[in-house]
């Protein structure tokens, strides 16, 4: 492998890829374990390390704790999944009924990370063309928190099927601030060697070598070899 004077040594990269490729997302194989709150310190450090449009660091993070507003959030669950389910027939319908899509009561924490849509004022630097780069920057905040959660042993599981201004109003948020992850957190049983949603027969990983292009869409890249690299390196990485 090719290294440089600023590569991390061989056991921190693999350590690296190894939370990229055994990350999963969590919904039921959560244990009532509670997560130490120096290592949940470490996750929101990891999230608060995260790039951000401008520096704005448009995060904040609830901490749920109240039993009663877990429960109106899986009771908000409830109501969107049933017109989830909707969206499917016949078998797909019954498959998607059959699948856990969510561990907000057994896990031991419950986190939202929100995105205040008005920090840094009214223009910041890199936002003025894309407003929408709060929210990139704050779903990057919620990748950090993934990786370093499954360094740490803790899984993560993202539920998103909740009405935002329904969540919003349920975590009494201010009108500029969006719920943009409401996650799940919690030591587990096991992390599936692959994705839930693979192993269920839902949908599986796409070749990449299916989604690289040259210049332009379509087109074949300028180094044919780039597509026989990354073939190899598929083939040999982690599970899925
Ligand atoms: C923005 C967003 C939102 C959701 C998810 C992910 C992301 C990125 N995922 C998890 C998703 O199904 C999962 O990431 C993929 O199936 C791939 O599996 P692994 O994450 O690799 O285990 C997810 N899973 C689930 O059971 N309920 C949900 O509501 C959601 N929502």
């Amino acid at each position: 492998m090719s290294t440089n004077e600023h590569s991390f040594s061989d056991a921190e990269r693999q350590g690296l890829y190894r939370a990229i490729h055994e990350r999963r997302d969590v919904r039921a194989q959560f244990k009532p374990d509670p997560i130490p709150l120096e290592v949940l310190a470490r996750l929101l450090h990891a999230a608060h390390h995260a790039p951000s449009v401008g520096f704005m660091q448009p995060w904040d993070f609830l901490v749920i704790d109240s039993p009663a507003v877990r429960r109106a959030v899986q009771a908000l669950f409830e109501r969107e999944n049933a017109r989830a389910a909707e969206n499917y027939q016949g078998e797909r319908a019954a498959q998607y009924r059959r699948l856990k899509l969510e561990g907000i009561l057994e896990s031991p924490v419950n986190l939202c990370i929100t995105c205040d849509r008005g920090r840094g004022g009214p223009h910041v630097l890199g936002r003025n063309s894309i407003v929408e780069t709060d929210l990139f920057s704050t779903c990057l905040a919620v990748q950090n928190l993934w990786l370093a959660a499954r360094a740490e042993g803790v899984g993560v599981g993202w539920v998103s099927i909740l009405d935002q201004g329904q969540l919003a109003d349920i975590l009494k948020l201010p009108d500029q601030v969006y719920p943009v992850a409401y996650l799940c957190l919690g030591y587990v049983s096991e992390f599936q060697p692959r994705p839930e949603l693979e192993l269920q027969g839902w949908r599986s990983r796409l070749p990449l070598t299916d989604l690289l292009h040259g210049d332009t869409w379509g087109e074949a890249p300028a180094a044919p070899e780039l597509a026989a690299a990354l073939a190899a390196s598929e083939a040999n990485s982690a599970p899925s």
